[in-house]
């Protein structure tokens, strides 16, 4: 298996499982961390934040975060992320505590970023996530900006989550933002957290660099995690299956400048 996939794990303990980890030691990334953890009804889960931002997204279920004298309640939308409707998240700035409380069984993402300053903590409610309908052909999928680089929320997070029907690409055609270099690219790591309905599908990733000195083609299942650390990285989603992903992106700038493999730029100017 690719060292880029990340296949989930079950060990559950007081109620909680840690299903996905990424982290700066078992991966190539430098900025993003995820975590996908699942909480068992009336279970918490508490952490403190030093010298990172996170973003707390209700996957499924319904919970409340605290932080400081802030409390957060009646997150979540949905019982499945296959209904296609927004949820809600929660910023939460570095030099922060926080805890997680399910008040039903719940699938909650925890989204990290290098912070540089203190920030208000905030709760992006599912009203407020932009939706967007890219792509034409089969190229066809549909955008929850939870934290776009537009926003003012956070420091350097970027949060999305990606729905595409099967027989479509998406992250296509392929680009990349692996170079620092603005305004023509921005650099920005990027993890995929995917799955898939029914759950037994899988869909396909590659992640690859102009000279192919990384090209990764995985067969992606439910659960698992792909980290992008540079290069390119399309999805395609085999007939009969929807995928979904939720994307974390940061790096040294807030900014999602990406560049397309001008290989297949092309299918672009398709009328
Ligand atoms: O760089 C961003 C990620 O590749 C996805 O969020 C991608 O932009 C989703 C899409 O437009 O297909």
């Amino acid at each position: 298996m690719s060292k880029l996939q990340y296949k989930p794990n079950d060990h559950n303990v007081s109620g909680v499982t840690i299903l996905q980890d990424v982290h700066e030691r078992n991966s190539d990334l430098k900025y993003v961390a995820f975590k996908l953890i699942q909480l068992d009804e009336q279970a918490t889960y508490a952490e403190e934040l030093t010298d990172k931002e996170v973003c707390i997204v209700v996957l499924t279920g319904k919970a409340s975060v605290k932080t400081g004298d802030q409390l957060f309640e009646e997150l979540g939308t949905r019982d499945s992320v296959f209904e296609k409707k927004p949820t809600d998240s929660v910023y939460i700035s570095k030099d922060s505590t926080f805890k997680i409380a399910a008040k039903s069984a719940c699938k909650i993402a925890l989204c990290y970023a290098p912070a540089t300053e203190k920030r208000q903590a905030q709760v992006i409610r599912a009203a407020d996530n932009s939706v967007e309908h890219r792509g034409k052909y089969q190229n066809k999928r549909m955008v929850h900006n939870i934290l776009p680089d537009s926003s003012a929320v956070s420091s350097s997070l970027l949060v999305v989550e990606v729905y595409t029907d099967g027989g479509n690409f998406s992250s296509y055609p392929p680009h990349k933002h692996d170079q620092d270099n603005l305004p023509e690219e921005s650099f920005l790591e990027e993890t995929y957290y995917h799955e898939i309905d029914p759950e037994q599908g899988f869909v396909f990733q590659r992640v690859y660099t102009d000279d192919r000195s990384l090209d990764e083609t995985m067969s992606v299942e439910h659960g698992d995690v792909v980290s992008v650390p540079k290069g390119y990285h399309p999805v395609g989603v085999p007939d009969g299956y929807t995928s979904y992903y939720l994307n974390v992106m940061a790096g040294p700038k807030k900014i999602w400048k990406f560049h397309n493999d001008p290989d297949h730029e092309w299918i672009l100017k398709r009328k």
